[in-house]
């Protein structure tokens, strides 16, 4: 992939938009009458969710003309144009297929519509605020370029299109299925207001589908970065029917993260309702609704006690007394049914199982979602303290720094010393590893053992040894995958953690930095640097179980073998553990087995070297080949040594064929 996220804008920031000046999608407006017509101009496809009189003027999106079939960006990249996805305002989507078949969407926005430094810089903004962004239910950024006529922000494909969509098929989305999506853009949005994000434009009609009915927060058009040290916004924007009632009161109030958990009240009554609570055809009707919190709830729409007493929350006239995003999940709405996945059929109509989830599933349910989400459960709120006490039955003492998010909603957002917050250093472009390459190394590593197996003595005179080094091994480990995760140290003397939402922070020996793993499941992980000196605020809960294991393993446990220095970034894809022994899955590729009575093999160099670890840390690292046709190593003797290598090769076919 291109190293976009490294490179300056040059697609953009060459001049050569600036050719073309016209109107701003900006809603920058003095009244909100105004903001109503600027809104109407560029939110028309919400037309559902806000039954606005058609404005005469043509949409920006018009402008954008079709895109070639074949789109050649400046690195000689090619992708095929493909279906029409949809239209907004100001911009037209189209599919994009890349030389391997990857489909993505291409939001393309024309360069007639980009008329004035202001809209100019609105872009190039929703693009650096977007391709900063790394979750699992934000639409990921993919690239960006351009060619004559427009400007193509690349994105994953959402093909389900969005909530606004289902909504309208569906009419009405039962507690379970709305409990499920909430949970996901709670996590979605706690990342952004962590990293100082506030979307505010969040509404039924940005939030997508992703090929796995996961949702997808997307359009950060109206996005913007509250600087460190500034409370408050004041341009007045968002889209009629979900605008906050501080953002209708201008210039002299200001408004800031509270708005988007406004929105988040405006699409839960949505979901549960069937349109939004200030819904009316005229626009200055719904802002008047809105300013005096005027909703109630249709008698002949089923909605719970517990949903009625969030959503009245969520809408709190005062952004203050709205609940903060941590304290939304703590709510007994949350307490209710809800899937662990939601499936395609959901598009349809009312999923089958959904009115017979237990209470017991349910919990289990919500954890996992929350989980995906990237959200804490709340019993692990302070998880360094508990997992301190949990280990060493010590009393636990706060360790953790205060969370972002306190109870006492007039602090929130304050807490956090803006001078303190550290930034990421740098945010990796590529795939560290990719789940392909190591699929493929799983595949090859069985078949290569299989084949070194069966090969006939009089074959073993054309078989080119493989060069043989020592491979970095997992030297220390404490499994408290219950909890948090499973933590580790190499023989680099790096140390991780595997989190339990998959993701992993690793910590590099002699070093301030400190990479944060996020994994895309399809595709692998994708990597942000850190210092572990600054970290960012939203890293800092995850830096200190880091810290806390690294101490732990470091006083209770001995090594496995002595240190190495790191070559390239390696750390654990994945571990199984069995009654036999432990295996971990290294992204290096090779695969390291510790069996119970402590002698440990590692597999690399895809299943032709075998290195053997002695309980007293002898080690020895030969040509797999040799040891077979021996029959052990010669330095010091495996116990059944041909039998465990023979369990190596069935655990690691297993994971080939997904056994
Ligand atoms: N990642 C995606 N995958 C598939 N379709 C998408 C994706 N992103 C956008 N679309 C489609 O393109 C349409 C326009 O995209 P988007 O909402 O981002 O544009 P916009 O002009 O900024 O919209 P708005 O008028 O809300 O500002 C969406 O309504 C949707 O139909």
């Amino acid at each position: 992939m291109a190293s976009y996220r490294t490179q300056p804008l040059q697609p953009l920031n060459n001049g050569q938009l600036n050719a073309r000046l016209a109107t701003t999608p900006v809603k920058s407006l003095a009244s909100p009458a105004h903001a109503a017509a600027a809104t109407a101009t560029r939110r028309v496809r919400d037309g559902a969710e806000a039954k606005e009189k058609p404005k005469k003027k043509e949409k920006l999106s018009s402008l954008c003309k079709t895109p070639p079939s074949i789109v050649r960006t400046r690195n000689g990249r090619d992708y095929q144009r493909g279906l029409f996805l949809g239209e907004g305002g100001f911009a037209r989507c189209f599919q994009m297929k890349d030389s391997s078949g990857q489909i993505f969407a291409a939001k393309t926005v024309a360069k007639a519509s980009i008329k004035n430094e202001k809209t100019k810089t609105k872009l190039l903004s929703e693009i650096k605020i977007h391709k900063s962004l790394k979750h699992p239910n934000i639409v990921n950024f993919i690239d960006c370029f351009e060619d004559d006529v427009n400007v193509y922000i690349l994105l994953e494909i959402c093909p389900h299109q969005s909530l606004m969509e289902l909504l309208k098929t569906r009419k009405v989305l039962t507690e379970p299925e709305t409990r499920f999506f909430m949970t996901q853009v709670v996590g979605a949005i706690k990342y952004l207001h962590g990293r100082r994000v506030i979307h505010r434009d969040l509404k039924l009609g940005n939030i997508f589908f992703d090929p796995n009915m996961n949702l997808k927060i997307g359009d950060f058009g109206l996005a913007s970065v509250l600087p460190a040290g500034d409370s408050r916004k004041y341009t007045i924007c968002g889209t009629p029917n979900y605008i906050a009632p501080e953002v209708l009161g201008g210039k002299t109030t200001g408004h800031s993260f509270e708005v988007d958990i406004w929105a988040i009240g405006v699409m839960m009554y949505a979901l549960l309702v069937g349109k939004p609570p200030f819904q009316s055809r005229d626009v200055q009707v719904i802002y008047e609704r809105i300013k005096n919190i005027d909703f109630a709830f249709p008698p002949d729409k089923e909605v719970s006690p517990e949903a009625k007493a969030l959503i009245k929350d969520l809408l709190s006239l005062n952004p203050l007394h709205r609940p903060t995003i941590d304290e939304i999940l703590q709510y007994d709405w949350f307490k209710g049914p809800i899937p662990s996945t939601i499936t395609p059929e959901t598009l349809v109509g009312k999923p089958r199982n959904v009115d017979s989830i237990s209470r017991q599933q349910a919990s289990v349910n919500f954890n996992h979602v929350k989980a995906n989400a990237g959200i804490y459960s709340p019993s692990n709120k302070a998880p360094v303290q508990i997992l301190k006490s949990d280990l060493e039955s010590e009393k636990p003492k706060a360790l953790l720094p205060q969370s972002l998010s306190p109870g006492d909603t007039k602090y929130k957002y304050k807490e956090v010393d803006p001078k303190q917050v550290g930034k990421p250093r740098r945010v990796f472009n590529t795939y560290i590893a990719t789940t392909k390459d190591l699929d493929q190394n799983c595949f090859d590593t069985y078949q290569n053992m299989r084949k070194i197996e069966h090969l006939r003595d009089d074959r073993l005179g054309s078989f080119e040894l493989p060069t043989c080094e020592k491979p970095v091994l997992v030297s220390k480990w404490v499994d408290y995958s219950n909890k948090y995760g499973f933590s580790y140290q190499l023989s680099t003397n790096d140390i991780g953690v595997l989190f339990n939402d998959e993701n992993t922070v690793l910590k590099f020996h002699n070093s301030d930095k400190f990479l944060e793993l996020i994994l895309n499941k399809n595709e692998g992980w994708i990597a942000i640097e850190n210092s572990s000196v600054n970290p960012p605020s939203e890293s800092r809960k995850q830096l200190d179980i880091v810290d806390f294991f690294a101490k732990y393993m470091n006083s209770n446990l001995s090594k496995v073998s002595d240190n190495e220095e790191r070559k390239e970034t390696v750390f654990l894809r994945r571990y199984t553990r069995t009654n036999e022994y432990i295996m971990f899955e290294l992204t290096d590729g090779s695969f390291q087995f510790n069996f119970k009575d402590h002698h440990k093999f590692c597999i690399s160099k895809a299943g032709t070297v075998i290195t053997h670890v002695s309980p007293n840390r002898g080690i020895e690292t030969c040509p797999l080949i040799l040891i077979l046709k021996q029959g052990n190593f010669s330095r010091e003797e495996v116990p059944e040594c041909l039998e465990k290598i023979m369990v190596v090769k069935d655990a690691i076919k297993r994971k080939a064929f997904r056994e």
